[in-house]
């Protein structure tokens, strides 16, 4: 295998305890400190494939912007794409929920399953394929309504009226996201009256109401200040207990921190994916270990 070869395997599912610590590999010295990555439960390990991306290419018009893209992301893990800009992290993340369909002139190549149903079959439903993946965007983009009515929103689309499923999925998801105690007294104000920081975790709020297996984050936390930024990164490790998280992020502290696993691309390419821990302090590519330790990008 050449060294910009991807290994796209995950590890082998390991016996109960923790994960192994790293090694003292090459990029040791520039990774993150290790007290900033967390030990991986082997609980994530051991569990089952939810998302299988497989031989993935995708094309904007004659412009191929992912190349032959193989990865797996474990149920009630969080998988960190990081990269260069322009590499295809976004690209990717629109495929696991088909928002690339959105854009004219695209065309994909290969599948992605969430558990056993390919996406891109023919006949799928993409409105009940979104509603299992909920998605959160690089900018909070609360609706101009109030704080109620941006959670109770997906719901509403459903088609539920009955107040009472309402109020305890728009209860149940301010909790879920941390916001409850901050806005149970102004349920009725405007979501656009919420700090930066607040309307993030109201959008998240927004996306768990609808209850997704799947939480897809572009970038939740760059337009944050470190103290917001820190509470979604708290949100995210409680999320996964529910939730199975993918998360596209520039600050490599960030994927540390938050993720399980952590998959680095190149030019479209996924150059190496591997559990956080290992890719961060032992990366098996070259060119991994230069990105990491900011030689490049
Ligand atoms: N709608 C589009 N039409 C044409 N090309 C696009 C479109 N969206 C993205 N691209 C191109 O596809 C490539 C991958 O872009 P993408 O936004 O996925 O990268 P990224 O790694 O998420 O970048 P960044 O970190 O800057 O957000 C880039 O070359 C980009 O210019």
């Amino acid at each position: 295998m050449t060294e910009f070869e991807s290994h796209a395997a995950v590890p082998e599912p390991v016996p109960e305890g923790r994960a192994q610590p790293p090694g003292d590999g090459p990029a040791a010295k520039t990774a993150p400190r290790m007290t900033e990555v967390p030990l991986t439960d082997s609980a994530v390990l051991n569990a089952r494939p939810l998302l299988r991306v497989e031989d993935v290419s995708l094309f904007y018009g004659p412009k191929q912007a992912l190349f032959n893209i193989d990865l797996e992301v474990r149920e009630h893990s969080v998988m960190s794409l990081i990269g260069p800009s322009g590499c295809g992290k976004s690209t990717l993340l629109r495929c696991i929920n088909r928002m690339n369909d959105l854009i004219g002139n695209v065309r994909i190549t290969g599948s992605v399953k969430v558990g056993d149903d390919d996406i891109y079959a023919p006949g799928v439903d993409v409105i009940s394929l979104r509603k299992r993946m909920g998605m959160v965007f690089q900018k909070s983009n609360p609706f101009p309504k109030s704080i109620y009515e941006n959670v109770a929103y997906g719901l509403r689309i459903q088609g539920i009226k009955d107040r009472a499923v309402l109020d305890e999925a728009v209860e149940r998801s301010l909790i879920g996201s941390g916001l409850w105690d901050e806005v149970k007294d102004r349920l009725k104000d405007s979501g656009l009256g919420l700090s930066g920081g607040q309307q993030q975790r109201l959008c998240i709020a927004r996306a768990m109401a609808v209850q997704p297996e799947v939480i897809l984050m572009d970038e939740p936390c760059s337009a944050l200040d470190p103290l917001a930024t820190s509470r979604i990164e708290e949100l995210i490790f409680e999320l996964k207990r529910d939730y199975t998280i993918v998360i596209v992020t520039h600050n490599m502290q960030q994927a540390a921190r938050v993720s399980d696993f952590t998959a680095f691309f190149w030019m479209g390419k996924l150059i190496e994916t591997g559990l956080t821990e290992m890719l961060f302090t032992n990366p098996r590519v070259r060119m991994t270990e230069d990105y990491i330790s900011g030689r490049f990008g």
